[in-house]
């Protein structure tokens, strides 16, 4: 099942994994001051149950804070949240055995196997049940394609299996959201290409998945959701292809004739209207293209190329943050 067909609140509402909620994560203002900095301002997170929620925004705009507050690490200033459909802080313990999370990474010794670590872990969380450890154990490895490499030692595993390791430790229980804090950081293509593998796979499972990133183009290909963060406050936030859709669509003509089209096009109704050079750009109106075309070229204007092309998500992003984007496969 892709993960579209997983983002389904109601259904997701009408089996109970959300406690009867729509959303695995909504958030109400949730706020965070550091001193004289809010660093987390307002913010109103709606994640819905069954999505892969892409949490983006550039270094220091809230993120990692946002996420602690959810995860009941550190204590909002003000606001307040659910998880699972459970009210915060006061579920916290019946909510959060649900949630698996990665923020700041397990401690992992190098010289013991990914086997071994695992055992550790599971063995040092009270709640584990020692009986079922060894399944468990072995599910979470098979989860993230780590059995053929249980036996290694951690210290000669890649980045992108170390970070597959931490993601099968926080699946040692069954759970119903993951919440991973730039899962791709600091990884080379591959690594990224087997977290996002993992992470779609995890999707299709029915798990909701939250992940946190600073690089949208990471992301992207597998988040059916995205919330925006620029300097504390959520700026965006919607399906993927809802936020595409609000986009204004942006008309390109090049031309030797940029003043004569000008005239042409603002008579057809093009908005905004503007040249530079031999490329002349607008806000399409009412009239289909090829209406645009033709009313072009039955006045005399030589069109040489002509387009209407809908901003990316990239350029959504980078419009609300301000921030440049790196491309990595
Ligand atoms: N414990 C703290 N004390 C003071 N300021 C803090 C603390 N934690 C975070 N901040 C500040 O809050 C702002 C938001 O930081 P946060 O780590 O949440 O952002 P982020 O989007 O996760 O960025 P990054 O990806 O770099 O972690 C930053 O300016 C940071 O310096």
């Amino acid at each position: 099942m892709p993960p579209s067909a997983a983002a389904d609140p109601a259904a997701a509402e009408a089996d109970g994994r959300s406690g009867g909620s729509p959303y695995a994560v909504e958030t109400r203002g949730l706020t965070k001051v550091f001193g004289k900095q809010r660093a987390v301002d307002g913010v109103d997170l709606r994640v819905p149950s069954g999505s892969v929620y892409g949490f983006l925004g550039p270094n220091g705009s809230g993120k990692t804070t946002t996420i602690r507050m959810l995860m009941g690490l550190v204590a909002p200033t003000s606001g307040d949240h659910d998880i699972l459909g459970q009210p915060m802080p006061a579920e916290l313990t019946s909510a959060l055995h649900r949630v698996g999370s990665l923020i700041e990474g397990p401690a992992f010794h190098a010289h013991l196997s990914g086997l071994a670590n695992l055992r550790r872990l599971d063995a040092a969380d009270a709640r584990s049940d020692a009986r079922t450890s060894a399944a468990r154990i072995g599910a979470a490895l098979e989860r993230v394609g780590l059995e053929p490499a249980a036996n290694k030692r951690f210290r000669a595993y890649s980045l992108g299996m170390k970070q597959r390791l931490a993601i099968a430790a926080a699946l040692l229980a069954p759970r119903d959201l993951l919440v991973l804090d730039e899962p791709t950081n600091g990884l080379d293509p591959q690594g990224t290409r087997e977290v996002r593998h993992l992470v779609a796979g995890l999707a299709a499972d029915g798990i909701t998945v939250l992940i946190s990133s600073h690089l949208l183009a990471e992301i992207q290909q597998i988040c059916t959701h995205v919330g925006v963060m620029s300097a504390g406050k959520l700026v965006a936030q919607g399906g993927i292809d809802e936020l595409r859709a609000g986009q204004t669509a942006e008309l390109v003509v090049h031309t030797p004739d940029p003043a004569d089209a000008m005239r042409v096009l603002s008579t057809a109704g093009v908005a905004a209207l503007a040249a530079d050079g031999e490329v002349v750009t607008g806000q399409p109106g009412g009239l289909p293209p090829e209406r645009l075309v033709a009313e072009l070229v039955a006045a005399g204007v030589r069109v040489r190329r002509f387009g209407i092309d809908r901003p990316s998500l990239e350029d959504l992003y980078v419009s609300l943050t301000g921030e440049g984007f790196e491309v990595r496969q």
